[in-house]
């Protein structure tokens, strides 16, 4: 974790006189926003995944459709055909969601995500696609929009309008809440893990929650209300050093590779337990026997390490990283007096069983008065709440 990070970043974010005129002029430009010219993305560029969202209007008029340039009608064709772009890019086809409004207008949103590092190959097909002869305004939010802005203009010939990654990432889950009735969920009998099973939440009252995003980084924000929320902390052990440390200790390349050696592993041949130290539980404190005492403690023997499996370092790395996580959240959640911690970013994609140990290490250290909850785009919250927040005439 970042030195003393917790109060560094505590500044609270209240909407006041000037966040009302800012929604009034806001909404005033709503009315005139069918004119905001196509296409409409949204970037999310991380640290290591750039999510892009793209809104594909289907209520397009006989009239919209014959003056539509050919460049933006091949873009919306190339886009919508495919699910894979690339080597590289993916299309979220499991996560698109069909006839929702945006801006006054109806259509899909798309949902796909490459590695950020990709990002001069993703400029070479925007521009091969004809994107550089439409001076075009795309909304960006993430690190990388700051970080690549000049690239885009260069490339591309496209401006960022740049958001706020905290601000859009909250409007984001604000509005895809509000248009999918399956977004929110929690896994139900956590402590049992042959019982536990994905359920159902109705989150139409969020307020407050503590949000853990886990993507590269992990940062921590308590919301109070659509417009009012802090950081709380951060920590640097999050997916990134997931990833990281799973090919260094395994050889493996990707993510899915990562996390598939994990759910063939076992932990416990790599760390050491309460019961390795106490021969069984200690009880004075609670502490079960199966608890880790020490991730990785058992590494330090040639002999132990003679034995383990690169199943089994994956395992531990997936459980050291995800119980640091959900400790410091359980943490924060405690001195926010707040009992609901949506957990999200990609670090929880294709990866039930770091979901299942978040919701049981909630649900067993708080004596079940805290929840964890998870939602289906996990990722791609950031990137809808920038394209929601841009109001076309940047
Ligand atoms: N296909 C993938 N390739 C790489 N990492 C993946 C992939 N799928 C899931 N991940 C995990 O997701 C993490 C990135 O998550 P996410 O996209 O939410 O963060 P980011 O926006 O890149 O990072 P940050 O917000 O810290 O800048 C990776 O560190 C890894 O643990
Ligand atoms: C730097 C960001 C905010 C980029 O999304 C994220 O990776 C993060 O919160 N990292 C943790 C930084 C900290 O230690 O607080």
């Amino acid at each position: 974790m970042a030195p003393c990070a917790s109060n560094q970043n505590s500044k609270r974010h209240v909407s006041g006189e000037k966040e009302t005129e800012r929604s009034v002029c806001q909404w005033s430009r709503k009315r005139r926003s069918h004119r905001r010219p196509m296409p409409w993305f949204g970037m999310d560029i991380g640290g290591t995944l750039c999510k892009l969202v793209y809104f594909e209007p289907k209520d397009i008029t006989r009239d919209e459709l014959d003056s539509e340039i050919e460049i933006l009608r091949n873009i919306r064709k190339y886009l919508t055909k495919h699910s894979a772009y690339g080597k590289t890019g993916h299309r979220d086809m499991h996560l698109q969601l069909d006839n929702v409004p945006l801006r006054g207008r109806r259509g899909t949103l798309h949902f796909i995500r490459f590695p950020t590092c990709e990002m001069g190959n993703f400029l070479a097909l925007a521009k091969s696609k004809g994107m550089a002869t439409l001076v075009t305004t795309v909304s960006a939010t993430g690190g990388g929009a700051y970080k690549f802005e000049n690239d885009f203009r260069k490339e591309v010939n496209l401006k960022l309008a740049k958001f706020d990654e905290f601000d859009s990432l909250i409007s984001g889950i604000q509005y895809i809440d509000t248009h999918n009735p399956n977004e929110c969920y929690y896994w139900a009998n956590p402590t049992e893990m042959e019982k536990c099973s994905k359920s159902s939440y109705d989150f139409s009252n969020p307020y407050p929650f503590l949000l853990v995003n886990i993507g590269s980084g992990v940062s921590i924000l308590a919301v109070y209300g659509p417009n009012n929320y802090k950081r709380v902390t951060g920590t640097s052990i999050g997916g990134g050093t997931f990833l990281g440390l799973c090919c260094l200790l395994t050889g493996c390349n990707t993510f899915e590779e990562a996390i598939e050696l994990a759910a063939g592993g076992d932990n416990t041949n790599v760390d050491k337990l309460v019961r390795d130290i106490y021969g069984g539980d200690y009880e004075r404190f609670g502490l079960p026997g199966d608890l880790v005492a020490s991730s990785f403690g058992q590494m330090n023997s040639r002999e132990k390490r003679s034995k383990v499996s690169r199943e089994d370092l994956a395992r531990a790395t997936l459980v050291t990283i995800t119980n640091n996580i959900g400790s410091i959240a359980r943490m924060c959640a405690l001195q926010e007096h707040i009992d609901r911690v949506v957990f999200i970013g990609n670090f929880l994609r294709v990866n039930p069983i770091s979901m299942k140990m978040l919701a049981y290490a909630m649900d067993y250290w708080s004596n079940g008065t805290m929840k964890a909850l998870f939602l289906e785009h996990e990722g791609y919250f950031g990137a809808v709440g920038c394209l929601l927040r841009f109001n076309g005439h940047d």
